[in-house]
């Protein structure tokens, strides 16, 4: 766990980038820290490794007080990953990987083997390894960053603002890379975004900031959503707060009909429902048929049952002109459809809850 206790930082010049934060970063969680650009994000950050030193208070590193332990001993136990990867250059991708193993000392082909397991284990081919930084994508720099700190498998991870020079579309890829490698990994890891999205879709928790250093909430990113504490974080939160919230409200309870099936070849008969879900021998979705035209297919969207959140199945449902979203299970067969009645009424129990 990684505790501040009442920081502040003070510069030579007098700006107080950080004003008595008192927080805790959980061990083996996500504890992002949010806020506009100036708000000391990264300072705080930095006082964590000893880049930066707290002018007062005390950060503890599972109850030690960073400030007793030299810095190189510090940082092995510490990764840290930053925006455009800082990547050396001159130095091939196998050995970028390898820089902390060979700074302790481990001999060529065992830091090399860490490495190879760790090009891998980010999504890289192995072809890579003998690459240039620039000769890689930008997505892919940013995953050799990644690799870089996890090398001397630290149990901290420090990520500044690690996936803002990427496209949107990497951007995406790159946050569920990380959350699929945090489920393996269990690392303690603090990042720093000013992008709000990134934040809620990351964090365990989210410490929101506000210029001058000063916490304005930390919170799991549901209730920042649900309970903003003052007017900045709600402005910070942006518009459509009460959307984004129904990504953490669970599809588990959604009821669902199993009538309104029909198999592929069997659609013939007549019925009372307006809609009917068309479905393959293997029971996945094909398509929505309309009472009035039996012989066209509607497009549908679906959504995971019991693991996508709402947000998806509104969204599904928004997807086919049926008003309808169908359900489907791992293997993508028609678990039941949910209708705009039994949506409506878990929208109701959202907003209630
Ligand atoms: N060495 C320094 N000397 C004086 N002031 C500094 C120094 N480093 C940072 N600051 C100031 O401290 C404040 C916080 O800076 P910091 O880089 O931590 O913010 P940030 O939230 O990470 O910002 P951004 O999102 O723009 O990167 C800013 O006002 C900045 O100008």
């Amino acid at each position: 766990m990684i505790t501040f206790d009442a920081v502040t930082k003070r510069f030579p010049d007098g700006t107080v980038a950080v004003d008595d934060l008192t927080l805790e970063a959980p061990t083996g969680e996500i504890t992002v820290l949010v806020g506009p650009s100036g708000c000391g994000k990264t300072t705080s950050l930095r006082m964590i490794n000893r880049m930066i030193d707290a002018s007062e208070g005390k950060i503890l590193l599972d109850g030690v007080p960073v400030q007793s332990i030299a810095p190189p001993t510090l940082r092995r136990g510490i990764g840290y990953v930053i925006q455009q990867a800082g990547l050396f250059p001159h130095r091939k991708i196998v050995d970028n990987i390898a820089t902390v193993p060979y700074l302790l000392g481990w001999d060529r082909k065992r830091a090399r083997g860490r490495a190879m397991e760790l090009l891998e284990r980010v999504g890289l081919d192995a072809a890579l390894a003998g690459r240039y930084p620039f000769q890689l994508s930008g997505g892919q720099q940013q995953r050799v960053g990644v690799a870089r700190a996890l090398a001397a498998d630290p149990p901290v991870l420090l990520m500044d603002e690690p996936f803002s020079a990427v496209d949107p579309v990497v951007r995406t890829t790159l946050q569920e890379e990380l959350l699929r490698l945090q489920s393996e990994l269990n690392k303690t890891i603090v990042f720093v975004t000013h992008d709000i999205d990134e934040a809620i879709k990351l964090g365990d928790k989210v410490a929101v900031l506000r210029v001058g250093g000063r916490l304005a909430q930390l919170a799991a990113p549901k209730t920042l959503l649900s309970e903003p504490s003052d007017d900045f974080v709600r402005e910070f939160l942006g518009h459509d707060r009460g959307i984004r919230r129904l990504q953490f409200v669970s599809t588990e309870g959604l009821r669902l009909r199993t009538d309104l099936t029909v198999r592929q070849g069997g659609e013939g008969g007549s019925s009372e429902e307006p809609w009917l879900l068309v479905v393959d021998e293997q029971g996945g979705p094909v398509g929505w048929i309309a009472g009035a035209r039996p012989g066209e297919l509607e497009p549908f969207g679906t959504f995971l049952y019991g693991r996508d959140s709402m947000r998806s199945a509104l969204d599904a449902a928004l997807l086919s002109p049926s008003g309808c979203s169908v359900a489907v299970d791992d293997e993508g067969k028609v678990v039941g459809v949910a209708t705009r009645e039994a949506l409506d009424e878990a929208l109701a129990e959202a907003a209630d809850g």
